[in-house]
């Protein structure tokens, strides 16, 4: 029997995680069967991932993200985003921090209404994958693929998605897959639809999905910040794109939710 866990649930665009304060480091991160029950939609509390905030020496804090898998995962946007709102409901932060995550460091700020922008690594550039599609890595690896004019809401985004994830090109390491559609007229958002590995399914909403979708889209006009919509809500992402073709100053903007709180 696993001790008694008092947990938090949180949403950003419906991208939903639980949350723990682990700060005295007693979760064991290497319990892959609870993490995965914890997360289970049917026998547990429900979650596209778990996360634990953690004291870190250096840091305001440490995020530890697991997908719904049980397992460790890369950086995540949206998550990273409610670790900032949990850390200030907890008092750990007021409305600027500092913390690390899987990929490295992250600054965030927290607006008067609750909208919290995450900076976000440096994305050292984006690579066109045969007919597959762009690919970036913004802390988490995503193939970004341009659908054609009014087709993403029919999408079997479940199916296609995770033809590519488990296909040959991605075989080993796998990858989180984004369907955008591009705005009908200007000044609409870019429409994205994303696969997740980890969660192994489509979820409402990713966040390093989206800003991987920004900065391919930077390349097909779209100007910073790109607006973009997801079925679980909108998001902002800034940027500032190099030379080199590098991106630098990349921002994720959006709403982190409190949902409620639990103990199992
Ligand atoms: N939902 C997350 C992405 C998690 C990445 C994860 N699925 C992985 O590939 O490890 C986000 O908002 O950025």
């Amino acid at each position: 029997m696993s001790p008694t866990l008092h947990f938090f649930k949180y949403q950003g665009t419906g991208n939903d995680f639980v949350m723990v304060d682990d700060r005295a480091h007693q979760f064991d991160a290497a319990d892959h069967q609870r993490v995965r029950h914890l997360c289970d939609r049917r026998r547990g509390i429900g979650a596209d991932g778990l996360i634990l905030l953690r004291q870190h020496p250096q840091y305001d804090f440490e995020m530890v993200y697991f997908n719904a898998d049980g397992y460790l995962g890369s950086m995540c946007g949206n998550g990273g985003r409610c670790t900032v709102a949990f850390a200030r409901q907890l008092g750990v932060i007021n409305n600027e921090t500092r913390f690390l995550a899987a990929d490295g460091p992250h600054e965030a700020r927290v607006d008067a209404d609750g909208t919290v922008h995450l900076r976000m690594q440096d994305v050292i550039g984006q690579q066109d994958v045969e007919d597959y599609g762009v690919f970036l890595d913004t802390g988490s690896p995503h193939l970004v693929r341009f659908q054609p004019a009014s087709t993403l809401a029919e999408l079997n985004v479940f199916a296609e998605g995770r033809a590519l994830r488990y296909g040959e090109l991605f075989r080993e390491k796998g990858t989180n897959v984004n369907f955008v559609e591009p705005p009908a007229t200007p000044g609409q958002p870019w429409q994205v639809r994303t696969y997740e590995r980890g969660v192994e399914d489509e979820t409402l909403s990713c966040g390093t999905g989206v800003t991987a979708v920004a900065l391919a889209a930077s390349r097909r006009g779209a100007a910073t910040p790109v607006h973009l919509r997801t079925p679980g809500g909108d998001l902002r992402v800034a940027f500032e794109a190099k030379p080199d073709g590098s991106f630098t100053n990349v921002f994720l903007s959006g709403p982190a939710t409190y949902v409620f709180e639990g103990t199992v």
